[in-house]
């Protein structure tokens, strides 16, 4: 049997969602509530304990983070209207930068 996903894509639109239409009880509706002040903490509460589970060997641990880390992000992106395809574009206009800068630094080093 294949485990059940949720896309980052659907994650971010359901948040988006949320944003317009509050639903009671929700985590996310709270988030939006107390408003960006929050939002920054909860995302360095998060990025602190992604950075403990990554030095911990307990893969499940350290995903389960990483999954609470990214859904905080999103929130945090909604929030400032910011798109996921803003960030798409933002990395691939580094692929063609990040290689040729490679490029180079190897050309410098010999
Ligand atoms: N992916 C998540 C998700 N990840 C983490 N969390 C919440 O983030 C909180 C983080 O836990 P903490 O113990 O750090 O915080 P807390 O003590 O509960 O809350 P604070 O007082 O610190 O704010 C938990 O309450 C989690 O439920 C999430 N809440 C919602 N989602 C998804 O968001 C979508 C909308 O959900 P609702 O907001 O519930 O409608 C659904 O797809 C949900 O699965």
């Amino acid at each position: 049997m294949t485990a059940a996903k949720q896309s980052i894509t659907e994650l971010y639109e359901l948040i988006k969602e949320r944003q317009i239409q509050p639903s009671p009880g929700s985590y996310t509706d709270y988030l939006f509530t107390k408003g960006l002040d929050k939002m920054l903490k909860k995302v360095g509460e998060e990025s602190t304990e992604v950075i403990v589970a990554a030095k911990n060997p307990d893969d499940a641990a350290f995903v389960l983070e990483v999954a609470d880390l990214t859904y905080h992000i999103l929130v945090l992106m909604v929030e400032r209207g910011i798109t996921l395809d803003q960030i798409e574009e933002e990395l691939a206009s580094r692929e063609g930068k990040m290689s040729r800068l490679k490029e180079r630094n190897s050309i410098n080093k010999y």
